[in-house]
């Protein structure tokens, strides 16, 4: 897959999406073909492959109208937020609510309540996450939630942990969709066993994060060089839970397919800017868990949601750095999710 050259790529980009997009209704082959010949393992990519993929992506975004009611568009839960760490959960749950979700819960510990809540009232914010009662807790609101993003600064406190691991089982024997992030996947790298073959599970590993659990899950090492593989062989590992590498390139995996993400983003690298993915992650894995079949077409709706997600953090970052160079924080990308949301899946 190309990377995009600048706004005249854009604007020519989004013609060429609304011509396949005309196209593929009419005449197009299966999505799924199109998803496959345009990411199976090994094959050059073009900037039209990247934009048939995206047009995927588009699908499975859910009208704005007036018939629904506050919820429908997704209610997100995250778990973490600790004393060191009220940052990471804030970003995660603000850029749920900014792609579209109507609802953002915090889950957190006592102290990081209040900082979390006077960050913005747009978020609800429960304080259980260090009390005895946490799983009861957070398992009252469950049926209530799309999806659950577990670890943005959840830190490692094992008391913290043993109640995520309680959140994870009651979450599974619910069938939510968990997103696993930062410290939740630390917590995974020690026991495998609470994701293993949960198919409603995305794992979104940084660079450390996905070598610790390559560590602790394959036997024997993949070459180093060649992240499709890896990527694959750890989601494998996993019972084909979709892993989502983040890097240079972002690489997904169902066990079976990879996908690759290298959309324009920038060379800004402060902190948050996986927050910011996981959130949004959230917020697409339950439109693309809820769209109709033939909207996916057979193609792995978490994968879709992983691509979407990937493309729109490297948009945000890319439009934010143009706007602020250097100083540009993941504050800075937040302003940007609406505008990037627009220009790569409504325009
Ligand atoms: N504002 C907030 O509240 C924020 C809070 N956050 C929260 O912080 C918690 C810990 O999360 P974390 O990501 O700092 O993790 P951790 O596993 O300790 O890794 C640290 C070490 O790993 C390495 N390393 C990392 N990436 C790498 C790469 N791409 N390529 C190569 N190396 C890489 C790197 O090593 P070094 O450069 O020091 O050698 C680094 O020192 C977690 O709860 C998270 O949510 C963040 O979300 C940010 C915003
Ligand atoms: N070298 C890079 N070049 C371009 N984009 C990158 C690069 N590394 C990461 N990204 C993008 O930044 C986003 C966050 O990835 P990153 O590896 O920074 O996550 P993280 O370390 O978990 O972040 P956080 O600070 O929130 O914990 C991803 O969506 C990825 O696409
Ligand atoms: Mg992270």
């Amino acid at each position: 897959m190309a990377t995009r050259a600048g706004a005249g790529a854009v604007v020519a980009g989004a013609a060429v999406v609304a011509l396949l997009s005309a196209a593929l209704a009419l005449y197009g082959p299966p999505l799924d073909a199109v998803l496959r010949r345009a990411f199976s393992l090994h094959k050059p990519h073009s900037i039209t492959d990247m934009e048939n993929t995206l047009q995927l992506v588009r699908n499975i975004i859910p009208p704005l109208t007036t018939k629904k009611h506050k919820g429908q568009d997704g209610r997100i839960g995250i778990v973490g937020g600790c004393q060191e760490y009220t940052g990471a959960p804030y970003f995660a749950a603000i850029s749920a609510l900014k792609v579209g979700a109507d609802l953002s819960h915090v889950f957190c510990t006592r102290e990081a309540a209040p900082v979390i809540k006077s960050y913005s009232p747009e978020l609800i914010v429960h304080p259980v996450l260090d009390s005895p009662s946490a799983v009861r807790d957070v398992e009252t609101w469950l049926p209530r939630l799309h999806a659950l993003v577990v670890g943005p600064g959840l830190g490692r406190d094992n008391v913290l942990l043993e109640n995520v691991k309680g959140i994870l089982e009651a979450s599974k024997a619910r069938d939510v969709p968990i997103i696993i992030d930062a410290d939740g996947l630390w917590l995974i790298a020690q026991h495998p066993a609470l994701i293993h073959g949960y198919r409603k599970a995305v794992l979104t590993p940084n660079h450390g994060e996905f070598t610790r659990l390559s560590d602790a899950v394959l036997r024997d090492l993949v070459n180093g060089s060649d992240h499709r593989e890896a990527v694959r062989r750890l989601s494998q590992a996993l019972g084909n839970v979709t892993v989502v590498r983040k890097g240079e390139r972002d690489v997904m995996s169902d066990g079976e397919h990879v996908l690759e993400c290298a959309h324009e983003g920038s060379s800004r690298r402060c902190g948050g800017q996986g927050d910011l993915m996981s959130g949004a992650l959230g917020v697409l894995v339950h439109w693309a868990l809820h769209a109709s079949p033939e909207k996916t077409n057979g193609s792995s709706p978490l994968l879709l949601a992983a691509l979407g997600a990937c493309s729109l953090t490297r948009q945000c970052s890319h439009q934010a750095f143009q706007k602020h160079g250097r100083s540009t924080t993941t504050t800075d990308m937040i302003a940007e999710v609406g505008p990037a949301f627009r220009r790569l899946f409504e325009t």
